[in-house]
């Protein structure tokens, strides 16, 4: 992602996804287990930002971490001289070694201390201030929404915002790990000094390590395996608790049914993650008890020695401090280990969203040309084949027609035939699987994605309903204009909206959203503001109106389309735009030059209104039937 560039290009490769939308390429089963050598490679990326954002906290813990390392050894030899001096009766020597042995005490306390809390300030300050931010930056930046709608991005995404913190935890956790594993060589080459059976120790030590990592990769396989049953409890709660679902809700009395369902999803969910924790602390339990088992038979075995002749008391006080060292060395080692282990869980998503975005850019690369200052001969589909990810039919299949230059062309056709799809691969927020659009000759494909946005002007089916005052509700539909007054008063009134602004209390300056301390618009008011959003760019090349009118009464409906009718023929007159509108009601697009009836994502029709009224086929089935349903 953005400043975080050191991939592995063969990790890279291997994650990037297909160059269609198939159901393959969003295959959770299909994510890449990433190399060591791509964790390495992240680790130093990660040290690198630590250095640059915060030097010294980041030289202090690495100070404190090799003192720790050192005054292992410190304590354990100062600790021996002293025993066996005094046992000799050279106080002087005891005193001496004895002080030595509290200094290094003391400084064992500290860093332990200042350690921990160095630690937390470096990963606050990384985690927040770099990567939350580039992860969020990364994914507003990527130019089309097919990862908006896919549930496979969306999980990773969910798991990688909200975590980042876990992401430099983990690299600190296994650097701790490494200082952990310093520390235990060092207690262990002590113990090879009293004899060179307790180096057996090591084995036993590694005990915990092995069985911990076993019982994390259990936890993680239930995470994974239970995200799907976490989603949709998740679903099923916003469901029964928002605003907006919760009114039908409650008329329909589903709450109940809603609840147990969420319930039963939450339970599953919940169960298998309990179930992995429990097999998990088994394994660690078993863990320890072979590590215990160990050091008691090794720790047996010097005080026999010791007793035989074979070394001095002040051996055995080492090897009790050694042990004891040894002990907090494992359990460091196995904690930061175990921690970064488990921040695999986030980082492997993360690194599957770097690579999908690096993919994308790398996508994007061809796509440079400027989008043409004016139309002369219009958008040519040709071949357009389209499927969504997972879907088994295409949303549109083959459909080949040119929308010429300066004309209004309306969409038809009977709910899911592919309309609004139409309108999202003119737009570029998705790719055609097969086919290609051309604007002017040129592939769509290959003008540059913000230049041909910004030659588009959309009113979409699903518009947001973005609650800031109202000005700029309406000026997000032009951003270099969001506070030119004129220019948003002129969108609303395009949008007949002018009657419902001067009721507002503050006109343009009214805050929306009550939640926000404004005020709450009907389904036509916002309509009225997505449509004033799509008219704020004066001269746009393409214009859609996606269902411009469905949360319309009568009288707005009527008035809009004949504003935008004319509107349509200014834009056209002015730079040869082509006007797309989508709409169900077909009286409404009667006047369109040419009319696309599509049916199940196939073009069945095409023409002037007469023409396919005189044709006698399904546009005419259609338009009859509506005709006779508003006559009755
Ligand atoms: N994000 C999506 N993921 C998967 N399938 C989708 C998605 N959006 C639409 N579809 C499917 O693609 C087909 C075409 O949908 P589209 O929205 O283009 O139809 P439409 O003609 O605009 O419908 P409507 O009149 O209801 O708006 C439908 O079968 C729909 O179920």
């Amino acid at each position: 992602m953005g400043r975080l560039t050191d991939s592995d290009p063969d990790d890279t490769a291997a994650a990037a996804p297909a160059e269609n939308n198939t159901a393959e390429a969003l295959d959770p089963a299909a994510e890449p287990h990433h190399s060591a050598r791509r964790h390495l490679a992240l680790g130093r990326e990660l040290l690198r930002i630590s250095v640059r954002r915060v030097p010294g906290l980041t030289l202090a813990l690495l100070l404190t971490q090799t003192a720790a390392v050192a005054v292992v050894a410190v304590t354990a030899l100062c600790l021996r001289a002293a025993v066996n001096a005094s046992a000799q009766g050279r106080a002087g020597t005891a005193v001496a070694a004895a002080l030595g042995a509290a200094v290094a005490y003391a400084v064992t306390a500290v860093t332990a201390d200042l350690g921990g809390n160095i630690k937390g300030l470096i990963i606050d300050k990384v985690s927040l201030l770099d990567l939350s931010a580039s992860v969020h930056r990364d994914i507003a930046s990527l130019d089309g929404i097919e990862h908006l709608e896919s549930g496979d991005f969306l999980d990773r995404t969910v798991i990688v915002a909200g975590s980042t913190w876990s992401i430099v935890n983990g690299f600190w956790a296994a650097v701790m790990a490494v200082f952990g594993a310093a520390q235990l060589a060092v207690a262990l080459l002590l113990l090879g000094t009293v004899s060179p059976w307790l180096l057996a120790l090591l084995g036993f030590a590694a005990a915990p390590l092995w069985f911990d990592q076993r019982g994390q990769r259990a936890v993680s396989r239930a995470e994974t395996d239970t995200a799907e049953s976490y989603r949709l409890q998740q679903h099923l709660f916003d469901l029964a608790t928002q605003a907006g679902t919760g009114k039908e809700v409650r008329v329909a009395g589903a709450g109940e049914q809603l609840a147990s369902r969420q319930a039963a999803a939450w339970d599953h969910a919940v169960r298998a993650r309990t179930r992995a924790q429990v097999t998990a602390s088994l394994w660690t339990v078993t863990g320890w008890f072979v590590f215990s088992l160990g050091f008691t038979a090794g720790l047996a075995a010097v005080i026999y020695r010791v007793a035989h002749g074979h070394g001095s008391a002040g051996d055995i006080v080492l090897a009790i401090t050694v042990a004891v060292t040894l002990l907090q060395s494992v359990q460091t080692t196995v904690s930061g280990t175990t921690t970064a282990t488990a921040a695999r869980r986030v980082v492997e998503p993360y690194l599957w969203l770097r690579d999908y975005i690096e993919a994308e850019r790398v996508r994007a690369e061809g796509s440079t040309g400027p989008a043409p200052a004016a139309l002369t001969r219009g958008i040519a589909l040709e071949g357009l084949t389209f499927r969504y990810p997972g879907a088994d039919r295409p949303a549109l299949d083959d459909v080949s027609i040119l929308l010429p230059a300066g004309s209004v062309v309306a969409v038809v056709g009977e709910y899911g035939s592919g309309k609004t799809t139409l309108v999202k691969l003119l737009t570029k927020l998705y790719r055609p699987e097969s086919g290609v659009i051309r604007v002017d000759g040129t592939p769509l494909a290959a003008l540059d994605t913000v230049g041909w946005r910004a030659a588009t002007s959309v009113a979409f089916q699903d518009f947001g309903r973005y609650r800031t005052r109202l000005a700029e509700t309406v000026g997000l539909g032009d951003v270099p204009y969001i506070d030119d007054r004129a220019r948003t008063a002129a969108a609303l009134t395009a949008a007949d909206a002018d009657t419902f602004v001067a009721r507002l209390p503050e006109g343009q300056e009214t805050q929306l959203g009550r939640a926000l301390g404004g005020v709450d618009l009907s389904e036509g008011q916002w309509q009225k503001t997505a449509l004033a959003r799509a008219s704020m760019r004066p001269g746009p090349l393409l214009f859609v109106l996606d269902e411009p009118t469905a949360s319309l009464d009568a009288p707005s409906e009527q008035e809009i389309f004949l504003h935008y009718m004319a509107r349509a023929r200014e834009l056209a007159e002015r730079a040869g735009a082509v006007t797309v509108i989508v709409s169900h009601r077909f009286s409404t697009v009667a006047g369109a030059d040419l009319i696309l009836v599509l049916d199940k994502g196939k073009l069945v029709e095409h023409g002037p209104h007469a023409e396919l009224l005189a044709a006698g086929g399904r546009y005419a089935d259609l338009y009859g039937l509506q005709a006779a349903a508003y006559a009755s």
